[in-house]
């Protein structure tokens, strides 16, 4: 393979940029949010880049692949990527052993960070071979923009807390204002739909709940449905609901949104899975997660039981090829592609365009994308853009992105300010509510 490039550098930069209060069941937001970029050199001169979740585990996972990394082939990417896998293998079984000096493999951590290598691998191989990373996934493209949905959330007032949330833009458009402003019913959440509406486009919508009762939620969902009559709105409530109650508010919902997300968990001794098999019966209402199929074993247990119709196969949990190969299940199985995700930068956004472009069949839903409530902070020269309710797939080879360096620096300085690195909603939370702590089973606000 004397023709390939080589992979002469890996530098891993833990970056930070700025977030509004949202708030979930999780509480709310930071006013920063963390990621990591993963950025590869080659012998031909060439950058890769990919981007992944924040976290200590991740960032010392990455510094241990560096080794594996750093002198391999491009053209030997999945051999690269197959070595990683089998590191982690090793570890889990040894992890088994009594010897309390080898560290646990996180599963979670350990896609995240293969996901943002075989990200920048890819953006490589593209760049080498001319093509754009959507041509490299196994159905090649199949469009050139991505429909995505705006991704709503209730916001705190964050003038009660001493936290560094930034004020909106003056002389910004609505959306730049009010995504930093308190919407804490569904009044201020259509306003915000508006505003996002108006300026990207969308048709679809999600609403980020278990935060309010759930008759608020229905209530919101309802406004917007009222507001924007041929959108397809659907709400997310990370499965604080019980069953009956997910039953009860889903009879109300049904046949005016396309599917529920999460819509109930684990309790009582059943499984997620059994709950919304049992969710999905009751109702007829399709289901969406990223909360009970995030990896294969998880996904076969659900498609047994029939549990779910749109696993939300996000990148950088699955790694962008194995997020692809759940794309391609899904359209030989009858079943949805989506997409979900958490804060992310511009690399990300081009993560999830190039997978949806390569995603096989037309049962595509909306995908998830935080990006516009980070719309401004890009760190590439020219973000990926979302028009018309859908993201374009970046022009030009690979990842079709070119990092702004002086950008990266400036986040990865900020990163380093920061006190508290890793992702804790419970902060901000505990300004609105004293002693806050979270409650899988219960609304942020019901304490
Ligand atoms: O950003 C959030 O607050 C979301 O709740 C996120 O953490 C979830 O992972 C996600 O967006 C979801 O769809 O569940
Ligand atoms: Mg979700």
């Amino acid at each position: 393979m004397s023709d390939s490039p080589v992979i002469k550098t890996m530098r891993v930069v833990p970056v930070a940029g700025y977030d509004s209060m949202l708030l979930n069941i999780g509480g709310a937001h930071n006013c920063y949010f963390t990621r990591i970029l993963v950025i590869l050199t080659d012998s031909a001169g060439r950058t890769g880049v990919g981007e992944s979740p924040c976290h200590a585990s991740t960032l010392g996972l990455l510094a241990r692949f560096q080794s594996q990394i750093e002198g391999s082939e491009l053209l030997r990417l999945n051999a690269t990527i197959a070595t990683l896998f089998a590191s982690d293998a090793r570890h889990q079984q040894t992890a088994h052993t009594d010897d309390i000096h080898i560290p646990q493999m996180n599963p979670e951590k350990f896609y995240n960070a293969a996901a943002a290598i075989e990200a920048a691998l890819l953006d490589l191989m593209g760049q080498h071979l001319n093509l754009p990373v959507a041509d490299l996934l196994a159905s090649g493209r199949q469009r050139d923009r991505v429909p995505v949905l705006g991704y709503l959330f209730y916001i705190a007032d964050r003038n009660l807390t001493s936290m560094n949330y930034q004020a909106g833009q003056a002389g910004g458009d609505a959306w730049l204002q009010l995504r930093h402003e308190k919407a804490m019913d569904a009044q201020s959440v259509v306003r915000l739909a508006e505003a996002a509406a108006e300026r990207y486009g969308f048709r679809d919508f999600k609403l980020k709940g278990g935060v309010h009762h759930g008759e608020v939620e229905v209530e919101t969902v309802n406004a917007l449905l009222q507001r924007f009559p041929q959108a397809r709105v659907t709400v997310d409530p990370n499965a604080s609901w019980s069953l009956d109650e997910a039953i009860y508010y889903g009879k109300q919902l049904a046949g005016r949104i396309p599917y529920l997300e999460d819509p109930c968990g684990a309790e009582q001794g059943y499984s997620g899975r059994e709950t919304l098999a049992e969710f999905k019966r009751a109702t007829g209402i399709p289901v969406a997660t990223n909360m009970i199929a995030n990896d294969w074993r998880q996904l076969q247990h659900a498609l047994q039981l029939n549990a779910i119709d749109i696993p939300l196969a996000d990148p950088h949990f699955w790694t962008m090829r194995h997020a692809h190969t759940v794309a391609q299940l899904c359209q030989e199985w009858g079943l949805t592609t989506g997409c979900h995700s958490n804060n992310h930068f511009d690399v990300s956004l081009a993560m999830v365009a190039h997978l949806g472009a390569a995603a096989p069949g037309d049962r595509l839903t909306a995908f998830d994308t935080h990006w516009i409530w980070q719309d401004g902070q890009q760190l590439t020269q020219h973000a990926p853009q979302i028009r018309d309710g859908h993201l374009e797939l970046p022009e030009g080879p690979g990842l079709g992105i070119t990092l702004n360096m002086k950008r990266v620096e400036a986040a990865h300085a900020l990163y380093t300010s920061l006190p508290d690195k890793n992702r804790n909603d419970a902060l901000g939370m505990q300004f609105l509510i004293e002693n806050w702590s979270f409650n899988a089973k219960r609304p942020a606000l019901l304490r």
